[in-house]
């Protein structure tokens, strides 16, 4: 069990426990103080000028200061207000993560006293919260790279702020290469047109309405010959390898920020424990019935374990006295609508703690108001993809120090904080320093679809950090190629390649949807892909197994989970539609919510796939896709899914797993899909999981002799 250090350190600045409502004039008056105040106490306060000074003497400034400076909400404020934004330029921001470059923007919007999306707003996939005004712009690395496609000069930025450059997501690696080019081509002056093949007008979609009249106006620079300015840029974080980066950027010179708001005490545990969740329950309990007031906030891997978390915290307080119940339990994971997210950053009800249960989403640059306890069992899921098969699974470790730091800073923000480390010093001494580099163990393909677009033909040859493994950039080429994205020379085809470059989606679902146009089955392909992109449709407590698949079997196909998954969007639409008519629209929702609840749907999963299927619809129609339905002609369907998800075939076995026909690798059907029990004999499968066993989720059946029809490229050649 975890060790607990007795009696809490009382904050009195503690503000989170007051009920939320209508502020009134002077409420608004008092938080401005409280804001202005804040600020001024900042370390990063005291050094303004000079970090202005420095940005305006470098033109690449690496910046490192400890957790909660204030490097992430004050930077583009000083170089805001040092003129950085003169002549309409922006200064962008980046982040690994939407909800920090939601949550940070409305921050900084509040910080500067305007509306959000005016001077200040945040543009991430499927979200965009900025206008003309807008001045300082918070945003995903993955966002920007899109934007590069469509201006390779990004020519509305002066400054580009690469925040939290530690992650080294894949988007942020192939950002900081990209950069480093936009910089030297921004130093010269443009008086030709640029090699702007990808930008040419073809019948793919754009991101975004303002995009055409954005690109417009980059030709006409371009081709009046405008000569741009010098592009800064400014890397930062509180844990990164300074020199590595300094290296990298040609010898940038690098400026420490020093001094941390509060101090945050770290606590271990003596022994490791043997389940995490259950130390992490624990230790929820003794900080809640024996420490001073102040959040928690709980680092967990998963949604799934999130959720069972969440009902376990809520059993065990229905357990305790009632003057001791108060304590509002909340989550937050990636899949989770944006709306939703946010309502962890809301002040906990009056009288009330709040414990909020995380994925690593709220590990960097978010401050959550209130948090004075972190909890970390030190575990993280992590993406691992392997060359050899082309499979890329999921996989729980342990964090990094890095990681381990960033967690222990989401305390200590508002007041001296405490973080409780799961496991025993001795292991923390053992942790990684930095998390390695997503772009050493992910699959390539997205990144490398990106980079054609974008003109890089030689993706070896591009200026990585770090390079790539070879055998990970062949395969995912090979992919690529497969799917039809790229010439046999390797270049972007034309149309499909340009296209799924253009979708915000990773290539095997955005050529789905391409496909699907031609077997006349986008309607339901989009419904699949949308579905797909959320986590955890079902919801199946464990104590309510048997009632839960009485009350889904109604959706299910034995076609597939594909076809199962466009059962529940339609049905639930139908209902929709249905209960609207003479209901508000708060109503409607309710109502869909409690149908949810009533059939063991996830109704948060499945308003973030309502929603995801709304603007990819967009996307298609602007393409100029044709969208239709295959209507009673399923068979259609699965054929398309055959035609696309080829490489992901696999053939039942004698004894009931399956081999995977790409790879030689045996797998078996994930226990949550409808054909765990009606096995096929030849199946198509969305993505594997790998736990105790490699898992094959989305899985629907398909005739055998279809792959070599459909996707003669791979099975003629194999034969
Ligand atoms: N939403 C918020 N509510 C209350 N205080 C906030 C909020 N956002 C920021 N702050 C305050 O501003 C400080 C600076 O936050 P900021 O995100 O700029 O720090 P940082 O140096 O970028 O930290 P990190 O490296 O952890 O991202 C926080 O420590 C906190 O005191």
């Amino acid at each position: 069990m975890p060790s607990v250090a007795s009696g809490g350190v009382r904050d009195s600045t503690q503000s989170n426990n007051q009920s939320s409502g209508t502020p009134s004039k002077a409420d608004f008056f008092t938080r401005k103080q409280k804001i202005a105040q804040q600020r001024k106490s900042l370390p990063i306060a005291s050094v303004e000028k000079r970090l202005v000074e420095e940005v305006r003497s470098n033109d690449i400034l690496i910046i490192v200061g400890e957790t909660g400076s204030g490097k992430t909400t004050q930077i583009p404020q000083f170089l805001f207000n040092a003129g950085f934004c003169h002549d309409g330029k922006i200064i962008g921001i980046t982040q690994p993560r939407r909800v920090a470059a939601v949550s940070v923007a409305r921050r900084v919007a509040e910080e500067c006293g305007v509306e959000l999306g005016q001077r200040v707003g945040y543009s991430v996939r499927f979200d965009d919260m900025t206008s003309s005004s807008t001045r300082i712009k918070y945003m995903t690395d993955g966002l920007l790279l899109r934007e590069a496609l469509l201006d390779q000069y990004l020519s509305r930025y002066s400054v580009i702020i690469v925040d939290e450059a530690h992650e080294r997501t894949v988007p942020t690696d192939v950002l900081l290469g990209l950069l480093k080019s936009v910089q030297k081509l921004r130093s010269g002056s443009i008086n030709q047109l640029p090699n702007i093949e990808h930008m040419k007008a073809d019948n793919g979609a754009l991101m975004d309405k303002k995009n055409d009249a954005q690109r417009a106006s980059i030709l006409k620079q371009c081709r009046v010959g405008i000569k741009l300015s010098p592009l800064k840029l400014i890397i930062m974080s509180a844990s990164l390898d300074a020199r590595a980066f300094s290296e990298y950027f040609g010898g940038a010179k690098a400026v420490h920020v020093q001094g941390r708001q509060f101090p945050v005490d770290i606590l271990y545990t003596r022994h490791p424990e043997t389940d995490y969740v259950d130390a992490a329950l624990i230790t929820i309990f003794q900080i809640h019935l024996e420490e001073g007031p102040g959040d928690i906030l709980v680092f967990l891997t998963g949604q799934e374990e999130i959720e069972s978390s969440e009902r376990l915290v809520k059993e065990r307080l229905r357990q305790l006295p009632e003057d001791k119940q108060m304590l509002k339990v909340l989550s937050i994971f990636s899949s989770l609508p944006s709306e939703k997210q946010m309502q962890v950053f809301m002040p906990a009800p009056t009288g009330f703690r709040k414990v909020i249960l995380a994925t690593n989403i709220a590990e960097t640059s978010v401050t959550i108001p209130g948090i004075k306890y972190v909890i970390d069992p030190g575990l993280v899921k992590a993406r691992q993809y392997s060359a050899h098969t082309g499979m890329e699974s999921l996989i729980i470790v342990p964090t990094s120090k890095a990681q381990a730091l960033q967690r222990s800073g989401r305390a200590g923000r508002e007041g001296p904080g405490k973080c409780f480390r799961l496991y025993p010093e001795r292991e923390f001494e053992k942790l990684k320093d930095s998390t390695l580099p997503d772009i050493l163990r992910t699959d390539l393909s997205n990144a490398i679809l990106q980079l054609k677009a974008l003109g890089v033909d030689n993706i070896l040859g591009f200026d990585f950090m770090e390079k790539p493994k070879s055998e990970a950039v062949v395969k995912s080429l090979e992919l690529l190629a497969l799917l039809g994205a790229l010439t046999d020379e390797y270049k972007l085809s034309d149309p499909v390649g340009h296209q799924m470059a253009r979708l915000p989606l990773d290539p095997t679902h955005s050529k789905a949807l391409i496909l699907a146009s031609q077997f006349n089955c986008l309607e339901e392909m989009l419904i699949a892909v949308a579905m797909l992109s959320v986590e955890s449709i079902f919801y199946t407590p464990r104590e309510k197994l048997e009632e839960a698949r009485n009350a889904t079997k109604c959706f299910s196909s034995l076609e597939g989970d594909h076809q199962t998954l466009v059962n529940v969007y339609r049905a639930s639409d139908e209902f929709f539609e249905k209960t609207k008519i003479g209901n508000s629209r708060e109503n409607a929702e309710k109502n869909l919510r409690k149908w949810c609840k009533e059939n063991f749907i996830n109704s948060r999963s499945l308003r973030h796939a309502r929603d995801i299927h709304r603007q990819i619809r967009e996307n298609v129609e602007h393409m100029g896709l044709r969208v239709a339905s295959c209507g009673d002609e399923t068979i259609q369907f699965r054929r398309c899914l055959a035609a696309t998800f080829f490489l992901n075939a696999a053939l039942k076995q004698p004894d009931g797993t399956y081999k995977v026909l790409s790879s030689g690798q045996t797998v078996q059907i994930h226990p949550t899909s409808v054909l765990f029990r009606k096995k096929a004999e030849c199946i198509i499968f969305d993505d594997l999981l790998r736990t105790n066993n490699n898992y094959m989720r989305n899985v629907t059946r398909i005739d055998y002799l279809w792959l070599p029809e459909l996707a003669p490229q791979y099975y003629a050649l194999k034969g």
